[in-house]
């Protein structure tokens, strides 16, 4: 069963305000107070500590040894660490930690409200924008955090919507899994599409995708503003070389085979759609050693005002 984080804390006007018959919202309240005066008082296993480039970050650990980093800024998922100590996500080298940027070159950065290419900046502006703390719990010793997104004048100039994205991250023994939910708070439908796009250390020589047979594909390579469309008829999907490739209806399992020894099943609901992605010889720095294999929502979603969209995804070690 869930407990929700209940320390000690400062008493802070706004906390004592919050009503009694609304353990959600009360929640809510004390885990920001306690982010804003930079106290850690959340969940046990939950914690925010100072990154790269000074930048905050929660720190989830749960008894079972499994870790996992979470930067505020583009709520970009940067660690999953198993209780092996092996980290199964990865961070290009050349990623930026400076809070002006999108760390978008590593771990399980957001394209939303756009994947792209399309008007927008390329994967949308979810990425480089800070996000909040909105909860924290521990189920069964694990923890896990929310983190909330709103519109503001930054996201308006791009589009211009009301909208709230609760992004959960859970931690658990040997899987972690996110849960994004993306609400209308306007009096108008909007509509988007969005992925998850997950960067997972490997040695590209050895990597296999299974599970994408059948599924149609929409090439990116060479022109991703003019994707060619195909069906994917491998068991396996392998990476010789350059791949940029949008597979429609995929299936809610992917099993990805690493390369280092590790097989790593990638489950999702209402991600229906996957894209697989390696750069080769265009970052030789790092190109062998990770594959994008990311849950996405390319078929766009519209939503009228008040609606919500869900979409979870579980990285397990199989
Ligand atoms: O470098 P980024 O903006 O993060 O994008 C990296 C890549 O992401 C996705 O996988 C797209 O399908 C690619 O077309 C794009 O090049």
């Amino acid at each position: 069963m869930a407990a929700s984080c209940a320390s000690t804390l400062p008493s802070l006007s706004f906390v004592s305000s919050s009503s009694s018959n609304s353990p959600r919202r009360f929640r809510r309240s004390r885990v920001v107070a306690m982010a804003s005066v930079g106290q850690k008082v959340y969940a046990p296993g939950v914690a925010v500590s100072e990154g790269n480039g000074g930048l905050p970050k929660i720190d989830l650990k749960s008894p079972h040894g499994s870790e996992a980093e979470i930067y505020l800024f583009g709520a970009c998922v940067t660690s999953f660490k198993v209780p092996n100590g092996k980290n199964l996500l990865f961070v290009r080298p050349d990623a930026v930690f400076n809070g002006q940027k999108p760390i978008s070159s590593g771990g399980i950065p957001h394209c939303f409200p756009q994947f792209g290419p399309g008007p927008m900046q390329q994967h949308g502006f979810a990425r480089n924008v800070n996000w909040s703390i909105a909860d924290s719990e521990v189920t069964e010793g694990d923890p896990a955090v929310t983190l909330e997104l709103k519109d503001d004048s930054y996201s308006r100039s791009m589009w211009d919507f009301s909208f709230q994205a609760l992004y959960k991250v859970s931690l658990h023994s040997t899987s972690l899994s996110t849960t994004l939910k993306i609400t209308n708070m306007d009096d108008k439908p909007f509509s988007f599409n969005s992925a998850l796009h997950t960067y997972f250390r490997a040695s590209i020589a050895g990597v296999s995708v299974k599970g994408l047979k059948g599924c149609k594909t929409l090439n990116k390579d060479p022109d991703p503003k003019n994707p060619l469309e195909g069906k994917e008829e491998r068991e396996g999907v392998t990476f010789p070389g350059f791949v940029d490739c949008i597979y429609l209806g995929a299936p809610s399992q992917l099993i990805l085979d690493n390369g280092l020894g590790d097989k790593i099943a990638i489950s999702n609901s209402s991600w229906s759609d996957a894209v697989l992605w390696n750069p080769h010889q265009q970052m030789e720095a790092c190109y062998k050693d990770f594959v994008c294999v990311e849950n996405a929502k390319i078929e766009t979603v519209q939503l009228e005002p008040k609606q919500s969209w869900v979409a979870e995804q579980k990285i397990e070690l199989v």
